[in-house]
């Protein structure tokens, strides 16, 4: 489970979150909505431990971000919103080196680069230079690697940017078919399709969380879309 409780941060005299609090729970796709600067980025460098704050706490999988970070840090895994791959390695030469950073090599390392593979449906492709890959297959095969040291939170900040409609369904649908099997997942986006009536909706906005809750339950009738605009007065 991830857990925010009263998290607050400011740029110099900018404050970028106020009081923010929530839980995403194991077995949930949790969509972080929000329109541009209502502080998602911010919140996912906080999330990442690229900034850091007095305001606040963070609990990843029961471990305190601030006082335990390397034990936090290692139940997290993180898809960016930049490409990170390496494009003249193959898949699994990324997935690889990802590996051993997490101090995994050797049988153990290549069965959980398999599993992950398997579990995007890119096996076949893991001789492959990054580079010969489609956008889809690029953030296919950065979702893999966040996966192989099997995180208990998986955070995805608009993963499914530039891609297509079909790359972008095909993801979407991998990332949901992860939680059903228990994993935490926040997935940060600006797209109402990519949220399905089930899921759970944090609503972010001028650094406020001004809503919570499934999104069938926030909307009622309204369409996602047209809930968003009347929150916030600005189309998603
Ligand atoms: N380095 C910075 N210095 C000052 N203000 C900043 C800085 N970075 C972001 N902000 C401000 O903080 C607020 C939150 O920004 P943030 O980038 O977290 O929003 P966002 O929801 O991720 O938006 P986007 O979707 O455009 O990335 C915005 O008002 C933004 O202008």
């Amino acid at each position: 489970m991830l857990s925010v409780s009263d998290l607050s941060f400011s740029y110099d005299t900018k404050q970028a979150l106020k009081d923010v609090s929530f839980r995403a729970e194991p077995g949930r796709f949790t969509a972080l909505l929000g329109p541009n600067g209502a502080g998602k980025s911010t919140l996912f460098a906080l999330l990442t431990r690229l900034f850091t704050t007095r305001d606040g706490q963070i609990e990843i999988a029961g471990h305190d971000l601030a006082k335990a970070p390397r034990e936090a840090l290692a139940v997290m895994g993180v898809v960016f919103q930049q490409p990170t791959l390496d494009l003249e390695l193959t898949i699994r030469q990324n997935l690889s080196y990802f590996a051993a950073l997490h101090g995994l090599s050797g049988k153990d390392a290549a069965m959980r680069i398999d599993a992950a593979l398997d579990r995007l449906d890119i096996r076949a492709r893991a001789g492959e230079k990054a580079r010969s890959l489609n956008g889809g297959h690029r953030r296919r095969t950065e979702l893999a690697r966040a996966l192989i040291h099997q995180p208990k939170v998986l955070l995805c900040d608009e993963p499914t940017v530039g891609l297509d409609a079909q790359a972008r369904a095909a993801i979407t649908a991998h990332v949901h078919d992860l939680a059903e099997d228990g994993l935490t997942v926040l997935w940060a986006t600006h797209l109402t399709d990519e949220v399905r009536e089930s899921d759970d909706v944090l609503l972010l906005h001028q650094g406020v969380l001004r809503a919570s809750g499934t999104a069938r339950d926030l909307t009622g009738a309204q369409a996602l879309n047209d809930w968003f605009l009347e929150q916030t007065g600005t189309p998603v």
